[in-house]
């Protein structure tokens, strides 16, 4: 699975670089709406939440001149440990937070911790979404950002947006920010 897996995101990546597409990678625990803000962002349309095995690829031209292609991977707990297949040539990384589960939120920066460690990550840029903002019981974007201890990402650049993946409320500004931060990444890592 691990192998055959490895070899089909090869291929699309050779794809994609040839074409000078932007990777982005979009990662978080389930049900944190990563596979919302894919069609918010693609179609303008609420897709119905079915949790994602495997994963969602879509390209997209949110900015003029900008071009992603956005992997959606499932985030559930059994599907996190296949994350690491994605990692290679991934320019970079949306990490979309439920800002509304708290229960969850310490879970959450483990998981984002373990993907910024793995080497195929270095210097990679992320944005965080912290979505979900819409829920009376939400937690603030600063409170998501202390929680999440963003301040320890030292080595590389960040940037966190409150948003609503289902009225697409924060998303364009979160795209906008992302292409800055993957230009600037590109070219320092060429
Ligand atoms: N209230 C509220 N619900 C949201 C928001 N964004 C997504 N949801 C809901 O949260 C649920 C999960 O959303 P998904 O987009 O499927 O979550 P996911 O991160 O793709 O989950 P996995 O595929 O399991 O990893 C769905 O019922 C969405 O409608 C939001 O901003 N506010
Ligand atoms: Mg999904």
């Amino acid at each position: 699975m691990g192998l055959l897996l490895t070899r089909l995101l090869t291929a699309f990546e050779s794809f994609s670089q040839e074409s000078s597409v932007s990777k982005i990678l979009m990662l978080g625990l389930d049900s944190a709406g990563k596979t919302t803000i894919l069609y918010k962002i693609k179609l303008n349309e609420n897709v119905q939440g079915i949790p994602t095995v495997g994963f969602n690829v879509e390209t997209v031209s949110p900015i003029k001149g900008v071009s992603f292609t956005v992997w959606d991977v499932g985030g559930q707990e059994v599907l996190r440990p296949l994350w690491k297949h994605y990692y290679q040539n991934t320019h970079g990384l949306v990490y979309v937070v439920d800002s509304n589960d708290r229960e969850r939120i310490l879970m959450s920066r483990e998981e984002l911790f373990g993907i910024l460690e793995n080497d195929e990550m270095r210097g990679v840029p992320v944005v965080i979404i912290a979505n979900k903002q819409d829920q009376p019981n939400a937690l603030s974007t600063s409170d998501v950002a202390d929680l999440l201890c963003l301040h320890k990402l030292t080595s590389r650049k960040w940037f966190i947006q409150p948003a609503c993946a289902i009225k697409g409320e924060g998303l364009h500004e979160s795209i906008s920010e992302l292409a800055t931060l993957v230009k600037d990444f590109k070219k320092v890592s060429r």
